[in-house]
């Protein structure tokens, strides 16, 4: 581990998702400390004193409750405090809820260290990367959500499984919106370097069924198990290497995209300074469609959030 040595990684909400993540970053060796914080103090001290009954039996992080003064110095800040969707919710409906979560542990974190790094994963994720973004005030390349990782994760799997090969011989991206706009990039995909339609050729119907599977495969767990966890920790604890081995990764991150003034997802090269670098994937006309339909749905999720109507006597918005 001594490649990490001195890292250390706070997790904001020890919930379903931030225990995971906290258990797959303690078992993957990648930092000397994790410090969690949750608004519930009985909840945080009791997850902490159950993640650390998991340390005896190999090389592990110190574990232990942080201050949010402590949590805004280390090298990753994670940030997953606030609500879940239930089933039959879109994250989009967590807006108000999150974004009033979000801004009150900035405020009690900064100022942040000179070099952290924070990761959002609290949804609606691109939104909540924009406002982190806004109320922190760090740079974009510092500032990035796990945007459609999961989601591309879950299509490598469906994809894999039908050409009977590893989620990891697929090459394909999710990019847009962590959420329902979501766009699947079908013309760059590949097994093995070799281009999807010659290993697997999916008919207009095939990739329609597809798509709505990775779509709504977190509303169909929602529903059944209440919560998705294991997926999200994997990812975020595979992100936190990228980041502190300087691994130069490409991952469809949700990240400030300057020309449309807002954040989602295309794939980014990641290092130990944060984001290196956007890389535009060339799609075809359909999906250039598609993602720009997204981007609209998510600027005007943004400009409905800067901007909310007045509040009526009952207490809703106009
Ligand atoms: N980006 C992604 O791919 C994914 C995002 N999520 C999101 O992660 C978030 C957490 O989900 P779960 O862990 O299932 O929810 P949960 O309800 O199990 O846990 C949330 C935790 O946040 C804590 N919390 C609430 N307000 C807080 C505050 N102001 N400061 C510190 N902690 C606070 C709560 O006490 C609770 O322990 C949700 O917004 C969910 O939608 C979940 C899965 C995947
Ligand atoms: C909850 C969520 O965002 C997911 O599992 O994709």
């Amino acid at each position: 581990m001594s490649q990490f040595q001195g890292a250390r990684i706070a997790i904001i909400g020890i919930g379903k998702v931030g225990a995971a993540v906290a258990y797959s970053i303690i078992h993957k060796q990648i930092a000397s400390e994790v410090l969690i914080l949750d608004i519930k103090e009985d909840f945080q001290d009791a997850q902490v004193q159950d993640l650390r009954d998991s340390t005896s039996f190999g090389i592990s992080p110190r574990v232990k409750p942080g201050t949010w003064k402590e949590c805004g110095q280390c090298d990753i800040i994670v940030f997953t405090g606030g609500t879940n969707q239930k089933g039959g919710e879109s994250r989009l409906a967590l807006v108000q809820r999150n974004i009033s979560v979000i801004k009150s542990g900035f405020e009690q974190m900064k100022p942040f260290g000179e070099n952290s790094i924070l990761l959002m994963v609290t949804n609606p994720v691109d939104i909540t990367t924009y406002f982190a973004l806004k109320y922190t005030g760090l740079p974009p390349s510092r500032v990035f959500g796990s945007g459609t990782i999961l989601d591309t994760t879950r299509l490598k799997d469906t994809i894999a499984q039908r050409a009977e090969v590893a989620p990891r011989a697929v090459h394909a991206y999710v990019i847009g919106e962590h959420g329902d706009s979501q766009v699947i990039a079908w013309s760059n995909m590949a097994i093995g370097g070799i281009p999807l339609a010659q290993i697997l050729p999916l008919d207009a119907d095939e990739k329609h069924i597809v798509a709505e599977f990775v779509r709504f495969k977190a509303d169909y767990l929602n529903r059944i198990k209440g919560e998705t966890s294991f997926g999200i920790g994997a990812v975020i604890s595979s992100i936190c290497s990228a980041i502190l081995l300087d691994e130069r990764n490409v991952l469809p991150l949700s990240h400030f995209q300057a020309d449309h003034g807002i954040c989602f997802s295309k794939p980014a090269i990641l290092g130990r300074a944060g984001i290196l670098r956007t890389l535009d994937i060339e799609l075809e006309d359909g999906e250039v469609a598609s993602l720009k339909r997204s981007i609209a749905k998510l600027k005007g999720v943004i400009v409905g959030t800067e901007n909310p109507g007045p509040v009526t006597e009952m207490g809703s918005r106009l």
